[in-house]
């Protein structure tokens, strides 16, 4: 069967998913730039769309992936309005194409006032309003990023313990170096996302509306604050499905 390719190129990952020829979308890989060429394409890819917010050097890995399968790639870019979703940026093209797609994917299933928050590489905040206008975000640094910001700038800080992989978390203090990095990172992404509701109730009055959550830090979130909120890993996907199922 006939399928096309949808690729979330991300600064750390790469997310895919299959589309049938109904338009449903299957997720696939959610893999490192490094473990893509471990897989091979399904057979019967009719097209890829590809969105990337990626390095070049990241971007190349894609194309050298998709290049031995000779597929043609749509590359699909921010635009100022497009599936009911205006863009809020004056200059419209800076605005991150997984951020914009996120938002198309979000209002594509329910046009609703809804936050979008993706914590990956970088933690984005956007909101849109019931019409579909965008009025702004946010983007700070993600969790990883925080950790690392701190031990390159002080590498007393983690002496010892760069091989440790595990996170820090939320609603807990930490009784040595590491673990107070690791629980003040998390908690200052716990902290925004408490932000974020303050300033849609506080600033923007908004009482109906809907929180979305997208990224690969978002397990770290305490329970009390993810049950506010919806899981959509696969926000930016389904916005490639919209500009995939109108081609
Ligand atoms: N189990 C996990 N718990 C917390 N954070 C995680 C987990 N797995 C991955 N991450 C973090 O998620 C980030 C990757 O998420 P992703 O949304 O794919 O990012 P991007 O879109 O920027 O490529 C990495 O920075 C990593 O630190
Ligand atoms: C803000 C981002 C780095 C987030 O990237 P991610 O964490 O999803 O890999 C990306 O959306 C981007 O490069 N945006 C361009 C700048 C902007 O959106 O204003
Ligand atoms: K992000």
């Amino acid at each position: 069967m006939a399928h096309k390719l949808l690729i979330d190129a991300g600064n750390t990952r790469v997310k895919t998913a299959l589309m049938d020829a109904e338009g449903h979308l299957e997720p696939w890989l959610n893999v490192a730039y490094a473990e893509l060429n471990q897989h091979t394409l399904p057979d019967g890819i009719e097209s890829v769309w590809l969105a990337s917010v990626s390095s070049q050097d990241r971007n190349q890995v894609v194309e050298a992936w998709l290049d031995n399968a000779k597929k043609t790639v749509v590359r699909v870019v921010t635009e100022s309005k497009a599936f009911g979703v205006t863009n809020s940026y004056a200059e419209f093209r800076n605005l991150g194409v997984d951020r914009w797609l996120a938002m198309v994917g979000a209002f594509d299933e329910q046009p609703k006032a809804t936050v979008i928050i993706d914590a990956g590489t970088a933690i984005t905040v956007d909101w849109i309003d019931e019409n579909g206008q965008h009025l702004g975000g946010w983007i700070a640094p993600g969790v990883h990023l925080m950790k690392h910001s701190v031990i390159n700038r002080a590498p007393g800080v983690f002496v010892g313990h760069e091989g440790d992989d595990h996170w820090g978390k939320a609603h807990q203090l930490g009784q040595n170096t590491p673990e107070c990095l690791l629980n003040g990172c998390v908690n200052a992404f716990v902290g925004l996302v408490r932000q974020a509701i303050a300033v849609s109730e506080t600033e923007l009055d908004w009482f109906d509306y809907r929180i979305l959550f997208s990224g690969g830090s978002i397990p770290l979130l305490p329970a009390d604050l993810k049950r506010r909120g919806e899981v959509r890993s696969e926000l930016v996907l389904q916005g490639l499905a919209c500009y995939a199922r109108q081609a």
